[in-house]
């Protein structure tokens, strides 16, 4: 499918999301919603596409998240990305998970006279984003609410992982955070269903949390999302990011001075760019890097943060990992009513 579709086979595309959506009534198999069932409250944040909103459902009385995205409907076409995102909702809404946000609705409205279609996507509702709750917590956050935040981070993972998808734009401001400390991974946007044998090549993560194989253009896999969270897992210790690259190259020279130029095989074979671009750096101790974390933290970060794909902790083995052993975490950190920000 071509990214911007016009006249039959952007008809057929049509029929086909309006087909898709009229069976998208997550949950619920009564009377199909439309946004007469919800009333806007409040902005929660600001998409590629559209905007998110905290709504109030007239049938339940109760808070969903909104996420609007318009489309022209007869310039643009659909974007790949948006079928991708709801196709994918759609499949896990089946398989509801703990730590991945759920899907009770996506409806759509055709508006002919401005030819804009809108797909809304009926999400729960949560209090904040990773990005926004890191920024807003008064001082450090204690290592058990660290591990209990990252563990939860993992299993959305290894679920998504295990039902062939790589999420593959994993970063704080995808990761929603309740005041419950549930954690639950959102924006499933840019990810892909696939299939172990299959590599892709197209460059999709948000550039701080970009593994080198992606920024150096080479053959990527699910191990691509592990990357991200060790980058993430520094930044809930030290609240800010561990590698911050304002562009593709200065990115892979911020990760090559701190963890060392890769050497011999490390270096991606396909890639097109030669390692005699960049310095010969040596590695050092992240404890260099970011001084917050706890031994566990250091060693799992690490093992997030190899070059070699197959050497990359997987997110199964992940749970293994002492740092998110669960009998370390068999008491549930305190309720976070004490914070009242908004984003
Ligand atoms: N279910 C939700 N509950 C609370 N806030 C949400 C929810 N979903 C999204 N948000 C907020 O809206 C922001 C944007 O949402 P989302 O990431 O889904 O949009 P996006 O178009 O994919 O953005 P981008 O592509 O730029 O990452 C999030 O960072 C978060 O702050
Ligand atoms: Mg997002």
């Amino acid at each position: 499918m071509s990214e911007n579709l016009y006249g039959e086979e952007h008809r057929v595309e049509m029929l086909r999301l309006q087909k898709m959506m009229n069976n998208m009534n997550c949950g619920s198999r009564a009377v199909p919603l439309t946004m007469k069932d919800f009333q806007i409250q409040q902005a929660l944040g600001k998409g590629s596409y559209g905007h998110v909103y905290r709504v109030r459902s007239v049938r339940d009385g109760k808070d969903y998240a909104l996420k609007q995205i318009y489309m022209s409907s007869d310039k643009e076409g659909i974007p790949q990305s948006v079928l991708r995102e709801i196709t994918v909702m759609k499949h896990l809404a089946r398989k509801a998970h703990p730590n991945v946000v759920g899907l009770k609705s996506v409806f759509h409205q055709v508006d002919n006279i401005k030819n804009v279609i809108k797909i809304n996507m009926i999400m729960e509702k949560c209090d904040w984003d990773l990005f926004t709750f890191l920024r807003n917590i008064p001082r450090g956050i204690p290592e058990k609410q660290a591990r209990y935040v990252s563990v939860q981070i993992v299993k959305g993972l290894d679920f998504l992982h295990s039902h062939n998808i790589i999420h593959r734009d994993l970063k704080p401001q995808n990761i929603l955070v309740n005041r419950d400390q549930t954690v639950k991974l959102a924006d499933f946007g840019l990810s892909k269903e696939y299939s172990n044998t299959t590599a892709f090549t197209t460059t999709v993560v948000t550039l701080w949390y970009r593994p080198p194989e992606v920024l150096l253009q080479s053959y990527y896999n699910s191990s691509v999302d592990m990357w991200s969270v060790g980058c993430i897992i520094s930044e809930i210790y030290s609240r800010e990011p561990l590698f911050a690259g304002r562009d593709e190259a200065q990115q892979l020279a911020e990760i090559f001075k701190k963890m060392g130029t890769p050497v011999g095989k490390e270096w991606p074979s396909e890639s097109v760019i030669s390692k005699d671009s960049f310095p010969t750096y040596p590695s050092k101790p992240l404890k260099q890097h970011n001084p917050y974390m706890s031994l566990d933290a250091y060693d799992f970060v690490q093992q997030c943060l190899r070059y070699d794909l197959g050497k990359r902790l997987s997110s199964r083995a992940a749970l293994k990992h002492p740092f998110l052993n669960v009998k370390t975490l068999i008491t549930k950190p305190r309720v976070l009513r004490t914070l009242n920000f908004n984003k």
